[in-house]
């Protein structure tokens, strides 16, 4: 039997895309969901699926090598790797923020410069952002935590998620300009898609679930 993996990401994704694969048919073994697990692999009710919890990134680097061969993944982290081997075929309506630049209250608008430095974890989509501009971004690369980064004179603006601004506002920031509308993508390898069957039996059903939720 050829075994499938599938690449969630650990945190608030996986909460919610746990509905969507269970309404798919799969059902993962309950130490997925126990926080203190450190198991990374975990089996389903099928023998032929297992699941592995990672990075949110590197969901979509299992998937592009071809050692998951389906994930969920923010369409965030696609943009920013681009990856040609990665096929999104399913919006699943999850995980729905923005990608915008965001800078304390009362900074100037940027008019004459030509020069930018910016806190991001996304530096590939803020470079391009401001090139179309006109305008060179430099990035410093944070993982987190990126509305500290004006506060203490790392970078005058950042590149971040926005949901509710709240993290922002508790921060002293303003949102300036959405770069990106985020929503979780179902992501697979396009080789799996077209030697493995299987794989494309799941992306069916994925859209038979969002169908059903449509309608
Ligand atoms: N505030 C938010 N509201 C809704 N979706 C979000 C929000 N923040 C992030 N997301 C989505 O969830 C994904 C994971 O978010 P984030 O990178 O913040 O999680 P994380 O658990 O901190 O990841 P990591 O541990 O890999 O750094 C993002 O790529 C995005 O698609
Ligand atoms: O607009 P809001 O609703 O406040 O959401 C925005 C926050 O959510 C994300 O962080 P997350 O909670 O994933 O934490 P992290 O950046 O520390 O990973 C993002 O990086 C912002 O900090």
């Amino acid at each position: 039997m050829q075994q499938l993996v599938i690449a969630l990401p650990k945190g608030r994704i996986l909460k919610e895309a746990l509905p969507l694969l269970r309404e798919a048919g799969i059902h993962p073994e309950a130490a997925l969901f126990d926080e203190d697990s450190r198991a990374l692999r975990f089996a389903t009710n099928r023998p032929d699926v297992s699941v592995i919890r990672v990075r949110s990134f590197d969901v979509a680097t299992f998937v592009a090598f071809g050692a998951a061969q389906i994930g969920i993944v923010g369409n965030d982290v696609l943009a920013e790797f681009d990856y040609s081997e990665l096929y999104s075929p399913v919006d699943l309506g999850i995980g729905r923020c923005r990608l915008s630049v965001a800078e304390p209250l009362g900074t100037p608008p940027i008019t004459s410069e030509s020069h930018v430095r910016v806190a991001t974890k996304y530096p590939h989509l803020t470079k391009l952002h401001f090139a179309g501009q006109g305008i060179q971004a430099e990035c410093v690369k944070l993982n987190g935590a990126m509305e500290l980064a004006p506060l203490l004179g790392l970078a005058p603006r950042i590149v971040d998620l926005v949901s509710t601004g709240k993290t922002l506002k508790e921060n002293g920031l303003v949102e300036r300009e959405v770069i990106l509308e985020v929503t979780s993508r179902l992501i697979v390898n396009r080789a799996a898609f077209k030697t493995m069957p299987e794989v494309a039996r799941l992306v069916d059903a994925f859209r038979a679930v969002l169908g059903r939720a449509a309608a």
